[in-house]
């Protein structure tokens, strides 16, 4: 049984997949506490792996299943990602924070390591490749991720409640790209779409 918070159909918001029509999975519970968190994923449903197969199965039309949370390494295994796949035929992605292997079978893997935040020091990242790696930035040095081996390479604004302060974080996104043009800029579209 996992602890689900939710099961949506939306579009891929970030990094190289955006746009893309996606069942997302989102896990209750994270190792880390990253201040600027933006998800409540706190309170959740008991779910079977064959319960959480069908809801997925709900979305035919959907090309991608999206594992996020929470952090959804902490809970996933190679049953699941089989199951998923067995049942529902669709492409597996996962949002993590790097912290735990991964199982086998994973299609696409978006790493956002912490390292350097609040807590993110005491869980060092374990994965040393993923197909993107897409850091929410706040100024910080760009060097420490050269011993992550990414296919693409993505800076995310940190999104903040406050309006001012979120276009100065993507202002500094915008600089640090044309500083350092290895990396592009991925926006968080559903936010401009006003999309879950
Ligand atoms: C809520 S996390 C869940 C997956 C996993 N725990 C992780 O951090 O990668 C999903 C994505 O949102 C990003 N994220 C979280 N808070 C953010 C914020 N305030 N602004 C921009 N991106 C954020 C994370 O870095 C991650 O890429
Ligand atoms: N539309 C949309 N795209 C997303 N990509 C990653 C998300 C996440 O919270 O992991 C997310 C999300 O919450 N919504
Ligand atoms: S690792 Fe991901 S889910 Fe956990 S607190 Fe940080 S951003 Fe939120
Ligand atoms: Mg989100």
């Amino acid at each position: 049984m996992l602890k689900v918070n939710e099961i949506f159909y939306s579009l891929q918001g970030e990094g190289y997949n955006t746009g893309t029509a996606s069942v997302f999975v989102r896990l209750s519970g994270c190792n880390l506490h990253c201040a600027f968190c933006d998800t409540r994923h706190e309170q959740g449903t008991m779910m079977s792996v064959a319960d959480i197969v069908e809801e997925v199965a709900r979305y035919p039309q959907a090309p991608l299943v999206v594992l996020t949370g929470g952090e959804p390494s902490l809970f996933i295994d190679d049953d699941l990602v089989a199951a998923l796949k067995q049942g529902t035929g669709k492409r597996i992605a996962i949002e993590t924070n790097g912290t735990h292997a991964l199982p086998a079978g994973i299609d696409w893997v978006t790493l956002s390591p912490k390292q350097g935040f609040e807590g993110g020091d005491a869980h060092p990242v374990v994965l040393d490749r993923c197909d993107e790696l897409k850091v929410v930035y706040l100024g910080q040095d760009l060097s420490q991720y050269q011993g992550i081996a990414a296919t693409h390479r993505y800076l995310q604004p940190c999104y903040v409640p406050d309006e001012r302060q979120c276009q100065r974080n993507m202002q500094a996104c915008v600089e640090a790209v044309l500083a350092h043009p290895e990396w592009r800029l991925s926006l968080q579209v559903h936010r401009v779409l006003h999309i879950r």
